[in-house]
């Protein structure tokens, strides 16, 4: 029923729907104003989450349409319904875990619905006694995190923006843990096909950093078109080819192991200056733009590097400010055209690509933007040094850098 109308149980199930009938199907979402490099995380969660479950059971996991994000700004450009496959590529991701787009669910599945929606929430009381301790429980939902029920009884919600999806049914859980501590609620507690996780972000990583994660990590590979794209501008505005920077990159991430310190990277200065609701918030640990000018010129004199490459999510008025204190600045600007192919998303995979090739790299505190940017590096093979740097508030006293995360191969 693509209208949205009624659930006819009686249809008669394609070969696809027979054919995927065994395994089972966890979907999920995140918080809805949350950014595109934190929602990257959430999903090294989930692909976690999957390798427990696929210890027990068949099971895949439904990739979350992208869209209306907060930070996709572009006028004029409808970026909702997403697939994956314009960010990433989904065949390195089922190296890792089986994966597949939402209207691949939808067509196996023989309709757009989901059986048992899960809502993760917090602990309404907070930490017991101040105390962490990994639990999980069915619990009233917390104000506004209902789902609504509709004329004929089904939930509807935002479900990317596929607003013929409904929810069959619809818990809230409690849940103060990493992502595995789920798996007994799906295993035990329902037997629907479907189970969606809203707001995954709740689950914490099962181990931050080890092996699982980094597999995950690594199987995140940026799709071949923006990859190239990034290739293209490197090679014409500065001068940046793989096999001279020593950063050949093997399409197969299950291949791909680089001793540190072998890239070199192009001869250029990459920098990552998160700004927005990043200074709106007046954070100590945000340099200011002359801060940040100053120190990219000592970078370029102490590197003996004359390029200087700016990823930047700044508004107008600070870009003026940049061009007038930094005019040998390279940014990669795309025409209307490019934007189009490649949404606000792709430039930004786009921007990271070119950062991580740089010779060295200098980020903002606490960016998942730039945290993603130190571990394509780290793939990449660069010396950490090259790697884990921020800028620092203009007041900071104690400028603590990123910390180094090594690969677990
Ligand atoms: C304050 C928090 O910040 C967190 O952001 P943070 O980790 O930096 O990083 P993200 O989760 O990626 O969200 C920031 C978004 O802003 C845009 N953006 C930021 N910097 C750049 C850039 O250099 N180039 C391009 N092209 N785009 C950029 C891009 O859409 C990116 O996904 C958010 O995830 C949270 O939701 C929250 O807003």
């Amino acid at each position: 029923a693509a209208d949205g109308g009624a659930f006819d149980p009686g249809q008669t199930p394609s070969a696809d729907v027979a054919a995927a009938k065994q395994r089972r199907y966890l979907l999920y979402d995140v918080n809805p104003p949350e950014g595109f490099n934190l929602r990257r995380d959430v999903y090294l969660r989930m692909a976690s989450l999957m390798k427990t479950l696929l210890k027990n059971e068949d099971w895949v996991l439904v990739l979350p349409p992208w869209g209306h994000l907060y930070h996709w700004q572009s006028p004029n450009l409808e970026q909702v319904r997403i697939v994956w496959a314009a960010f990433f590529d989904v065949p390195s991701l089922n190296k890792n875990v089986p994966v597949i787009e939402y209207e691949q669910y939808i067509s196996e599945s023989g309709g757009p619905f989901i059986e048992q929606i899960y809502v993760l929430q917090g602990y309404a009381e907070g930490w017991t006694e101040g105390r962490w301790e990994e639990k999980i429980d069915e619990r009233p939902c917390i104000d506004g995190l209902e789902y609504k029920n509709d004329k004929q009884g089904f939930y509807r919600g935002w479900f990317w923006g596929y607003k013929e999806t409904r929810g069959l049914s619809v818990a809230c859980l409690s849940v103060q843990g990493s992502a595995s501590i789920v798996v007994p609620v799906l295993l035990e507690n329902t037997t629907a096909q479907s189970v969606m996780l809203d707001r995954g972000e709740n689950l914490l990583h099962d181990h931050y950093a080890g092996k699982d994660y980094w597999d995950a990590r690594r199987s995140m590979v940026f799709a071949k078109h923006l990859r190239m794209v990034g290739d293209e501008f490197r090679a014409k505005y500065l001068n940046s080819t793989d096999e001279v920077d020593k950063t050949v990159y093997n399409e197969d991430w299950t291949k791909m192991k680089v001793k540190l310190g072998i890239a070199r990277g192009g001869p250029y200065l990459g920098v990552h200056l998160r700004r927005k609701d990043f200074i709106w918030g007046h954070r100590k640990d945000v340099s200011t733009i002359s801060g940040a000018v100053e120190t990219i010129h000592n970078l370029l004199e102490k590197l003996k590097l004359d390029r200087v490459f700016v990823a930047t999510d700044a508004a107008e008025d600070e870009l003026d400010e940049l061009k007038k204190h930094l005019p040998e600045m390279i940014r990669f600007e795309p025409s209307r055209e490019e934007l189009e192919l490649y949404n606000d998303g792709g430039v930004a995979i786009i921007d990271q690509w070119i950062c991580a090739h740089a010779r060295y790299f200098v980020g903002t505190s606490v960016s998942t933007f730039s945290f993603r940017i130190h571990e394509e590096r780290e793939i990449l093979g660069f010396d950490p040094q090259t790697t884990y740097n921020r800028f620092c508030g203009d007041e900071e006293t104690e400028c603590e850098q990123p910390t180094h995360w090594k690969i677990v191969y």
